[in-house]
C-alpha cells in the first residue's frame, strides 16, 4: 500500500456538466451523487449553465470556501475548471484538490493518471487518497487579434491538429455521435487542410523552420480518446513534449496511422521531438489553436510552464508505477 495523502472527509463542490458525454453529465449525476454519498464523500453540486460557466464555478467554489472540486465532466469541463483556479485569488492553486468523473467523449486526462471510468471504481480511487502535483502549461495567443491566455491541463495542437478538433467540435455540436466522427473528421481534414510555413522555438532555440503540418505540445500522453501524440510525456517534469510533424507526403503518413494508438509515432521519419519549458510559435500566416480540445485562436503563440501547479487525485496504480 502508497501512503495516502489527503483525507476525503472536507466537504467537495461537484461540477457537474450536463452536457458532457452527449447528456451523460445530466443522465448520470443521480447514480453518481448516490454512489458518493454510499462512499460517506460529501459533495454539494454545481451544474453548467453554458460554456466556459465551469471557470465561473470554480472562482465561485473556492471564494465560498471549497477546497476540494470534483469534476463531473470532460476534458473541456477541466480545462475550464482548471482556468478558474487561476483566476481566483483566494489561495495558492496547490491548496486546491481537484478530482475527477468523466462522463465526457474522450475522457483523455483521466487516462494519464490512471483513473477508471467506471463510476465506482473512480470514487474508490478518490476514497484512496492520492493526490499529485501536476505541470500546467500558461498559453498566449490571439483571438480577433486580442492577445489572450489560457493555461492548458492536457495536450494542445496546431496546425492540422487544431483543425480536425474544430472540425470534430462542430459535429459533436450538431448532436452527431460515435468514433467515427473524429476519424471522419481526420480524413476530412487531410484531404483539405493547407500547411503553413512556421518557426519554431524551444527554450529560445530555434528547432523547426519550414512548413508545418501539425504541432503538440503535452503536459499528458493522451488525445481524441486514446491516441498518443506526445507519448513520452511526464506530468510533473517541468517540461513539455513538443512533437513537430512537418509537411510531408499524407498518403504515406497516414499509412502509419497506426502509431499514435501504439505509443510508437517518432518512428515516422523526419517526425520528432523537442522538450522544453518554453516554446514560441511564429507563423506566416495565422495557424490555429487547440487547448484540451476547446479552439481558441491563432498564432503567434508562447507556451510556458507552470511546475507542479494544480493538484490532482489519481490513483494507486499510477503512483506505484511511478514508484
Ligand atoms: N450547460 C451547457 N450547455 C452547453 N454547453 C455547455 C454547458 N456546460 C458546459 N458546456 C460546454 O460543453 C463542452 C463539452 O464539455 P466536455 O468537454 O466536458 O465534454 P465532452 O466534449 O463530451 O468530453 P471530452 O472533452 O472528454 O471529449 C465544453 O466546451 C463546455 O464549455
Amino acid at each position: 500500500m502508497t501512503p495516502k495523502n489527503f483525507d476525503i472527509s472536507q466537504r467537495w463542490a461537484a461540477i457537474v456538466n450536463p452536457v458532457a458525454g452527449s447528456g451523460r453529465g445530466l443522465t448520470d449525476w443521480p447514480q453518481i451523487s448516490g454512489l458518493l454519498r454510499d462512499e460517506g464523500i460529501a459533495v454539494d453540486a454545481m451544474f453548467t449553465l453554458h460554456k466556459y460557466h465551469a471557470t465561473e464555478l470554480a472562482v465561485a467554489a473556492v471564494r465560498q470556501g471549497y477546497r476540494r472540486i470534483i469534476v463531473v465532466g470532460g476534458d473541456g469541463t477541466i480545462h475550464e475548471t482548471v482556468n478558474g483556479f487561476f483566476i481566483q485569488q483566494e489561495c495558492p492553486t496547490t491548496d486546491i484538490l481537484m478530482a475527477v468523473i468523466a462522463v465526457g467523449t474522450g475522457n483523455d486526462w483521466i487516462r494519464m493518471f490512471g483513473i477508471p471510468r467506471n463510476y465506482v471504481d473512480a470514487i474508490r480511487s478518490i476514497r484512496e487518497g492520492h493526490a499529485f502535483l501536476q505541470d500546467v502549461g500558461k498559453v498566449s495567443y490571439y483571438e480577433s487579434k486580442v492577445h489572450q491566455s489560457r493555461y492548458l491541463a492536457n495536450v494542445a495542437g496546431f496546425g492540422y491538429d487544431a483543425a480536425v478538433c474544430r472540425g470534430f467540435n462542430r459535429l459533436k455540436e450538431k448532436g452527431c455521435r460515435g468514433k467515427w466522427i473524429y476519424l471522419f473528421s481526420v480524413f476530412r481534414e487531410a484531404l483539405r487542410y493547407r500547411t503553413r510555413r512556421v518557426r519554431v522555438e524551444v527554450d529560445g532555440e530555434e528547432v523547426f523552420d519550414g512548413k508545418l503540418f501539425t504541432g503538440t505540445v503535452g503536459i499528458c500522453k493522451y488525445t481524441a480518446g486514446g491516441l498518443t501524440q506526445t507519448p513520452n510525456a511526464i506530468a510533473d517534469d517541468g517540461l513539455f513534449d513538443l512533437t513537430v510533424i512537418p509537411a510531408m507526403n499524407r498518403v504515406r503518413l497516414f499509412s502509419r496511422f497506426r502509431v499514435v494508438y501504439t505509443g510508437n509515432i517518432y518512428d515516422i521519419p523526419r517526425v520528432s521531438l523537442f522538450r522544453g519549458g518554453s516554446i514560441r510559435v511564429h507563423a506566416e500566416r495565422p495557424v490555429r489553436l487547440e487547448i484540451d480540445g476547446e479552439i481558441l485562436g491563432y498564432s503567434d503563440f508562447e507556451f510556458r510552464i507552470v511546475e507542479r501547479a494544480v493538484r490532482v487525485v489519481v490513483s494507486e496504480k499510477f503512483i506505484r508505477d511511478r514508484a
